[in-house]
């Protein structure tokens, strides 16, 4: 745990073990200010950005995108607290005034403990949780379709299941800020379509704040409320996308958004 903005939590005060707030989840702001960042390396200082600044409303779906090396990475790193910026700042809001805001983290690879079966892999974050039980952990694997696999060991699973439980993890802390890095890049397209409709799916339904990272245009605008484009040190756009859900990316409204995205991507990237 990287950042003091992060906290396991089961159920809300006042809940019973039916925890899942549905939809009423109290969702985050993020408050990104004047951010820069700068490495030393064997050829001198290098600066992957300088003085962004960008605002996440609470509740929206946003997407960061950018080429390889383009500081996505080193962006959502500082974001989730794990690296510190050279200047600038990152704070959250919560809905409720004084409420600490908690984040949930989705990896490019979801990392499981072998040794341990999915529930216990959902224990395992929660260790400090006095809230915690395993009804919490079984709803919140049944959300995302794991109902049959509770006490299997990940050898035991397929790579979509796997990344199935690294999102039930993240998801099962209640955090307001769900923050994914490339989460869908290591699967088959399939799978990787079916998991992203499953992710929309859950997010209308539980009203988490997402800060989504991915190189695949495509995959962004089928996903995101809007879109970061990130390059040449600093977001060179930002572009809202209005396209209905479930969006399907084979509609000509579909395409055309697509490929001015792709335009206005290669204006500078
Ligand atoms: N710890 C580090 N020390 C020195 N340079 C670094 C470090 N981490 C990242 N960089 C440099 O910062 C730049 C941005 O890297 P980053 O990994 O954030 O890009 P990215 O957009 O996530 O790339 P990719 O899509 O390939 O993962 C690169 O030039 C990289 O070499």
């Amino acid at each position: 745990m990287a950042s003091e903005a992060k906290r396991a939590k089961g159920a809300e005060d006042g809940d019973d073990v039916e925890g899942i707030a549905h939809g009423s989840s109290a969702a985050g702001a993020i408050h990104v200010r004047d951010l820069t960042k700068e490495f030393d390396t064997e050829e001198g200082r290098e600066t992957v950005f300088s003085d962004v600044s960008f605002d996440i409303e609470p509740g929206s779906f946003v997407t960061l995108i950018g080429r390889s090396g383009s500081g996505k990475s080193t962006m959502l790193n500082i974001i989730s607290g794990v690296l510190e910026p050279t200047a600038g700042r990152v704070e959250f809001e919560a809905n409720s005034e004084g409420e600490e805001v908690t984040l949930g983290h989705v990896f490019q690879s979801p990392r499981l403990l072998p040794w341990n079966t999915c529930v216990e892999n959902i224990e395992y974050v929660h260790e400090d949780n006095p809230d915690y039980t395993r009804e919490l952990a079984e709803e919140y694997m049944d959300l995302v379709g794991l109902s049959e696999h509770y006490d299997k060991y990940p050898s035991q699973l397929s790579g979509g299941q796997r990344q199935r439980v690294g999102i039930t993890r993240a998801l099962s802390i209640d955090p307001e800020i769900l923050i994914m890095d490339e989460p869908f890049s290591n699967l088959d397209e399939i799978t990787a379509e079916e998991l992203r409709e499953e992710l929309i799916r859950i997010w209308q339904q539980l009203g988490k704040t997402v800060f989504f990272v991915t190189h695949d245009i495509t995959e962004a605008i089928e996903l995101s409320d809007r879109i970061l484009m990130l390059g040449d040190g600093r977001i060179f756009d930002d572009m809202s996308i209005d396209l209905e859900r479930p969006r399907d990316v084979d509609s000509e409204e579909f395409l055309k958004v697509r490929q001015e995205a792709i335009d206005r991507f290669h204006a500078i990237a």
